[in-house]
């Protein structure tokens, strides 16, 4: 059967519940995140967003998609920080979560203990094609894991890979299409920066 985030909303997540959208860089998971968190909204849910500090490409607070759909949210030290949530909130977003640290997990495990939804959105791969912090430990535990794709700008096929066109062999490295493009497999591979 299709486990598909529609109908597994009016199923178990009121009793709390782990999210996971995740891909390359440009797949949509901002997007995909916002568009949960705004139909939340809709249903007059209590919602509250978190984003690492170092995330400061677009915003210092908001969490904006490459489009420039934003929600505001609140930056985190760390992840265990997000505990700290208002009494009332039902539903918390995350986003950027391959930059947490090793607590996450832990931290969404409390938050979905408590009846809370939580939506976390991240990278699950690096540059270099290998997982990314939190995100494999978190995508173990949620009840629902959407990966989405990007478009591959040398073919046109499903892009999973994030191809860093600079040269920095660094983990982190805060960028957008100056530095990064999306690839599918079979581009990624090729390892060249000119593709096609
Ligand atoms: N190669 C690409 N493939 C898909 N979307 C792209 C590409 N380049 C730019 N975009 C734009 O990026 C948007 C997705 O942005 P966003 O949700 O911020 O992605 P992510 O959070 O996964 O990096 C798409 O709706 C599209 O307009
Ligand atoms: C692949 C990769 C990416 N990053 C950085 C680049 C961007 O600032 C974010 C990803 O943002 P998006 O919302 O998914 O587009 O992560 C990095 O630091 N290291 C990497 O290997
Ligand atoms: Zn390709």
């Amino acid at each position: 059967m299709l486990f598909s985030e529609q109908n597994y909303r009016q199923g178990t997540a009121y009793r709390g519940s782990i999210e996971v959208i995740c891909g390359s860089m440009f797949s949509g998971k901002t997007e995909e995140l916002i568009r949960r968190l705004k139909r939340a909204e809709i249903a007059k849910l209590n919602v509250e967003i978190f984003k690492p500090k170092t995330d400061i490409r677009y915003d210092e607070t908001a969490v904006v998609s490459h489009d420039q759909n934003s929600v505001s949210s609140t930056p985190v030290e760390n992840s265990s920080a997000i505990l700290f949530l208002k009494a009332e909130t039902q539903v918390v977003g995350i986003d950027e979560a391959q930059f947490f640290d090793e607590d996450l997990p832990e931290v969404c495990n409390k938050l979905a203990a408590k009846g809370i939804r939580v939506i976390v959105a991240g990278l699950d791969m690096d540059f270099s094609g290998k997982p990314f912090g939190p995100m494999p430990a978190l995508m173990a535990i949620a009840e629902l894991v959407t990966k989405v794709n990007a478009v591959c700008v040398c073919c046109g096929s499903p892009a999973m890979y994030s191809f860093r066109k600079v040269a920095s062999e660094a983990k982190v490295l805060l960028g957008e299409k100056e530095s990064y493009e999306p690839r599918c497999r079979y581009c990624y591979n090729l390892k060249d920066k000119a593709c096609l």
